[in-house]
């Protein structure tokens, strides 16, 4: 009987500085973004394994979804979203992810705004 299970790496509240904003003065300045990504993973065989090259690497995701917002300065959260999507489905390998983009300081009157979004097959 196949195995319905799904394994997760996460990562929770990844900060990251960039420009990122429709208004004219946001493109003058760097605001803090905060991720949240949940991404489906085999984890039976770093399990077996103890080794990092067969996990989904949270330090390498980190990494390279910083470089990625800071390199597309986008103006919409759901670009950004979209961009960040993409990456960890073509270069990770990874099939589901749940992904959400908050910007804190957006809405003065609102702890974060922001967006959610699902990707590929669970
Ligand atoms: N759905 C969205 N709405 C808005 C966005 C966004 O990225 N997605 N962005 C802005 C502005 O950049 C705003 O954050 C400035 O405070 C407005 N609405």
């Amino acid at each position: 009987m196949a195995d319905a299970s799904t394994d997760i790496v996460f990562i929770e509240g990844l900060a990251v500085e960039t420009v990122i904003g429709v208004y004219d003065w946001e493109r003058d300045v760097t605001q803090r973004l905060l991720v949240d990504l949940e991404m489906a993973w085999d984890n039976r065989r770093p399990g077996a394994s103890d080794d990092v090259t067969d996990a989904l690497d949270y330090a390498a995701v980190s990494e390279r979804v910083t470089a990625v917002l800071q390199a597309l300065q986008p103006k919409l959260l759901e670009r950004a979203a979209e961009e960040m999507a993409g990456v960890l489905q073509n270069e990770f390998g990874v099939r589901w992810l749940r992904l959400t983009l908050r910007k804190p300081g957006a809405v003065p009157a609102a702890r974060a705004v922001g967006v959610k979004i699902e990707r590929g097959e669970r």
